[in-house]
């Protein structure tokens, strides 16, 4: 079986730091590539990033480049760009077989593909995974107790790569399920939004907790629809990282959400900010990609058309409590 000791990493904002760091923390040369050059001086020169993930101290064997060419020896790469920008960084990869393993969560506008589908059609013949769960990146990069799903269509690839990125506190689960581990991050994300809207807009933990199960079944009909398998929505792809981003405001979908609630615009809001909040940028996709298909997704409906500001936090609110009444199971 391959071993995979020698990682890239294609991004350097909070989670591509992160994993760097989880992967170079007892002494392995890790190399990180990040567009700006601000992001790569200070890793190299201070071993921190106070620009994506202030308050960590990184490894010195983290090195980072803004040169893609200098990832062309590794064996292994994963990417964590966030998912607007992915297809425009793949183009630029240089010319490998090593696997690619995608942490980012989000569907492309307009293609209505996830990083696997984009991933495809640019490398035919090159093996990809997806890593995700509930994992904020400040406490992966503190060595703090974290699980996560590791998908390959090749189990015996998916194995390899969650031997190699395992540690003691770091637990990749493996799957098959590549396309249930993608729409588990990429919904979540925009359900966090919505979590974040009912708190900042004092709506209460009953609220919450509807908006938790219900969303959830929203996510199940999508993935199910969509060829996802049930375990991996129900695992720590799915409503694992739904239970993590709904209940905290170091999530940066829930914090937006929050915003919302409070009555702040969404253009306001997404003014000037470097951090991403990737359900601001799939909600619309995603409740497009749902309509097209037939599938009722109403709260990722009301999440894009507030983020659009097409509507009110209190007209979003009544619409969906005055949907008609139905069996739970639907
Ligand atoms: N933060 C977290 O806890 C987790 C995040 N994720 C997912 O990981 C992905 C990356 O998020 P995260 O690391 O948090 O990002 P951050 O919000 O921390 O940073 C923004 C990132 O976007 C990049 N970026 C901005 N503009 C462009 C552009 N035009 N072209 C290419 N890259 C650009 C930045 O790169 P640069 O530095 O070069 O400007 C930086 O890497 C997202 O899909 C997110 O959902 C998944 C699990 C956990
Ligand atoms: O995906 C995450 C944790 O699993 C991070 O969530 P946010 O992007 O909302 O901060």
């Amino acid at each position: 079986m391959t071993s995979y000791e020698n990682f890239g990493i294609v991004g350097g904002g909070a989670w591509g730091t992160a994993l760097a760091q989880l992967l170079a923390a007892e002494g392995a040369p890790v190399r990180l590539w990040a567009r700006e050059a601000e992001v790569v001086a200070a890793i190299n020169a201070e071993h921190r990033n106070p620009l994506f993930l202030p308050g960590a101290a990184l490894s010195p064997s983290l090195a980072a480049t803004a040169d893609l060419a200098e990832l062309g020896d590794r064996n292994a790469l994963l990417v964590v760009v966030p998912v607007p920008y992915l297809r425009a960084v793949l183009a630029e990869l240089p010319a490998s077989d090593a696997p690619l393993i995608f942490c980012s969560k989000g569907m492309e506008a307009e293609s209505f593909a996830f990083p696997i589908d984009i991933a495809r059609a640019i490398f035919p013949q090159r093996p990809l995974a997806v890593l995700s769960g509930p994992t904020f990146a400040n406490e992966v990069a503190a060595g703090l107790p974290t699980a996560i799903t590791l998908a390959a269509a090749d189990p015996a690839l998916a194995e390899a790569l969650a031997r190699a990125l395992a540690r003691p506190h770091f637990r990749p689960y493996v799957s098959t399920d590549m396309i249930g581990a993608e729409i588990g991050g990429a919904v979540k994300n925009i359900l966090a939004i919505a979590c974040g809207i009912v708190d900042g807009a004092g709506l209460g933990l009953n609220a919450r907790a509807a908006l938790i199960s219900r969303g959830f079944a929203e996510m199940t009909r999508f993935g199910l629809a969509r060829g996802a398998e049930a375990e991996t929505l129900a695992g720590l792809a799915g409503l694992g990282d739904l239970v993590l981003t709904c209940t905290s405001s170091n999530s940066r979908n829930f914090a937006l959400g929050q915003g919302l609630g409070r009555g702040t615009s969404a253009a306001a809001l997404m003014a000037d900010r470097r951090t991403v909040a990737e359900g601001a940028f799939s909600a619309p996709v995603v409740a497009a990609a749902a309509r097209a298909q037939g599938i009722d997704m109403p709260i990722t409906d009301a999440v894009a058309r507030l983020v659009a500001g097409e509507t009110h936090v209190a007209d979003a609110v009544q619409a969906l409590l005055s949907r008609p009444l139905r069996p739970e199971g639907r």
